[in-house]
């Protein structure tokens, strides 16, 4: 996934000022930096939520750039967000079903692909067996959203994001409101993922347990990137956020 010299500007705030880096594929990037660095401004125009002033995003070639958020997400960017989305009144095993892409229905088209259909049916349900197992969902299929700790609530929004099995996942801060053994979870499945990840997080042991590069933003510019042992030592990053 590469991002080439992306800005934003809200009025006369810059929120991000000529952006590049590039996560490689399969890898873990973590996105770092104080708060207002722009983390989240720059999740909202890779997923398309937010169009930039200039620049790129492009993923495995393919450029992204004019692209609807929806048209993304059919593309395979899936993320998640700051403040949990998910479907309050559907369970959780609706939450991550409703994730999965469906083909428009018609009648007499759906008649005529009638035992697809079922086949696929099947499929969707297996695959949100599988998915509800990974993130250790599996005693809560039934249970609703809503009812749920903000905790299980993420992980619930983390099974949505898998359940198509995306190219590229964009994870906003991920452990915020999980307990221990949820965060241990969070790291073996988004390690375990063949999938290029991309996680803005204020945890930093687990940013420097699960990340293979680092990318750090303060007010809106790259200040410095690399593998996380380098982004220890860097001086210009103590000075400005690890302290
Ligand atoms: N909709 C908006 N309108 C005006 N300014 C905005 C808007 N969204 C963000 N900003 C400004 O853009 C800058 C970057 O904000 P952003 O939320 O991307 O930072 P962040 O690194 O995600 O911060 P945090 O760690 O607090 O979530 C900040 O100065 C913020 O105040």
């Amino acid at each position: 996934m590469r991002v080439e010299d992306v800005s934003v500007s809200f009025g006369g705030v810059r929120a991000l000022t000529e952006v590049n880096f590039e996560a490689p594929e399969g890898g873990i990037c973590g996105v770092i930096g104080p708060n207002g660095a722009g983390k989240t401004t720059l999740f909202d125009v890779i997923s398309g939520l937010r169009r930039p002033s200039g620049g790129r995003v492009s993923l495995q070639g393919q450029d992204l750039t004019g692209l609807s958020a929806v048209k993304r997400a059919r593309n395979g960017v899936r993320r998640t967000f700051q403040r949990t989305q998910v479907f309050g009144r559907l369970t959780v095993a609706e939450n991550v079903l409703a994730a999965l892409e469906w083909p428009r229905q018609n009648f007499l088209g759906d008649l005529a692909a009638w035992p697809s259909r079922r086949t696929l049916e099947r499929e969707r349900g297996g695959r949100v067996d599988e998915v509800l197992a990974l993130c250790g969902l599996t005693p809560l299929r039934d249970a609703y959203a809503a009812a749920l700790p903000v905790g299980q609530r993420r992980l619930v929004e983390l099974a949505r994001a898998l359940a198509g099995r995306p190219r590229l996942l964009l994870l906003d801060e991920p452990t915020s409101g999980l307990d221990a053994d949820q965060v241990a979870r969070l790291r073996e499945v988004v390690t375990g993922l063949e999938t290029t990840v991309l996680l803005v997080e204020h945890d930093m042991g687990f940013v420097m347990g699960v990340c293979d590069r680092l990318v750090v933003l303060d007010l809106g510019k790259v200040i410095a990137q690399g593998p996380p042992e380098r982004i220890r030592q860097d001086p210009v990053v103590r000075a400005a956020y690890l302290g």
